[in-house]
């Protein structure tokens, strides 16, 4: 990295994606890398690791590329909140990635999203929004929350009116999948904010969603595709046009598949499998030491207009 004057030139962008504790999500990391490699992606993935993640997947990361950088943990105040899911709360640690300001952009992604194709494009998006893709609110995970109850989502928001008043709720976006830029002003902002906010059952997504609510752009489905999307808005998916795949429905997990839980015994869902597996076990698209990054293909730009957010 050049240094002018003491001050280290910031690198256009990376990918960035979450690492936390001792078990099998480092193979979701694998996948990712080996898969952003697959589509020609014009920038390194770097991994923000917490000190329980283990030497050994450390190397294994590093052998594949990756650029891993440790974090100091985040988390939330204390509090008796339930979360949808007991291990989220690790998830605060993901506001640390604002700390990377060595890099002007960064396109964030769960270490259980795997690209389809290549989205270079997303580091050119106009610089002050937050772009992301809107969740759904169909699954169980929801049920604590009024939309859940009366069945109204984002998604297909003429299916049951949100109020007497018709205002719907401000956007949600899903928060495995996102265009940020880091900053430390900005970081300062969130630890501070965390603070003083209440924990709630989607943890750091509840907490991103309403810190960068006025500043929140929805990108289309096609950039991280929520699984249950698959048998709750197929009319809102065409898996032909789909980037990125997020396996976050219950028993998605690639790497820990049984095709046991509820909608994962569907040909879709299997197919989506088979095809993570397929990438993780491609030795052709192994690190081989040459960070052959691919110019960003200058050609695909992203139209905000002609695509359904
Ligand atoms: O034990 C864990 C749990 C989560 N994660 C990271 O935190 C992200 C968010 O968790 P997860 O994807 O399981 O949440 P979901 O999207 O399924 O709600 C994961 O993708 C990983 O990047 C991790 O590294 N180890
Ligand atoms: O810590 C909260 C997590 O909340 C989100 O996952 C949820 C959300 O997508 C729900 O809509 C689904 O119903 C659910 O399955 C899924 O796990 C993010 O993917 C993850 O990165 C992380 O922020
Ligand atoms: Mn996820």
């Amino acid at each position: 990295m050049a240094a002018f004057m003491g001050v280290a030139a910031k690198e256009k962008g990376a990918y960035v994606t979450f690492l936390a504790g001792s078990g099998d999500y480092w193979k979701g990391v694998v996948g990712l890398t080996k898969g952003l490699r697959g589509v020609k992606s014009a920038y390194p993935l770097v991994v923000a690791v917490l000190p329980d993640v283990p030497e050994a997947h450390r190397q294994t990361l590093l052998d594949q590329g990756c650029i891993v950088r440790e974090i100091k943990p985040v988390y939330p105040p204390e509090s008796q909140t339930e979360f949808a899911m007991a291990y989220y709360v690790i998830n605060y640690s993901k506001l640390r990635i604002w700390e990377f300001v060595e890099y002007e952009r960064m396109v964030y992604l769960d270490a259980d999203i795997q690209v389809k194709d290549n989205i270079n494009h997303l580091f050119d998006l106009e610089t002050g929004s937050f772009y992301a893709v809107k969740d759904c609110f169909c699954e169980k995970t929801w049920s604590h929350t009024p939309q859940y109850k009366i069945g109204y989502c984002q998604q297909c928001p003429d299916r049951v009116a949100w109020s007497a008043e018709g205002v719907p709720p401000p956007l949600y976006f899903n928060a495995g999948m996102f265009v940020h830029e880091p900053s430390l002003a900005t970081a300062n902002a969130l630890l501070d904010k965390l603070v003083i906010t209440d924990p709630s059952p989607f943890a750091e997504q509840d907490f991103l969603n309403m810190f960068f609510n006025d500043v929140y752009k929805p990108i289309p489905n096609v950039y991280n595709l929520v699984l249950a999307m698959l048998w709750r808005h197929p009319e809102n998916v065409d898996l032909s046009k789909v980037k990125a795949v997020h396996y976050c429905a219950a028993g998605s997990k690639p790497w820990r598949f049984t095709g046991e839980e509820a909608n994962m015994d569907r040909e879709d869902i299997k197919m989506l499998v088979k095809k993570w597996w397929d990438i993780y076990y491609d030795d052709s698209l192994d690190y081989k030491g040459d960070h052959q990054l691919h110019e960003a293909e200058a050609v695909v730009k992203y139209h905000p207009a002609s695509s359904t957010a």
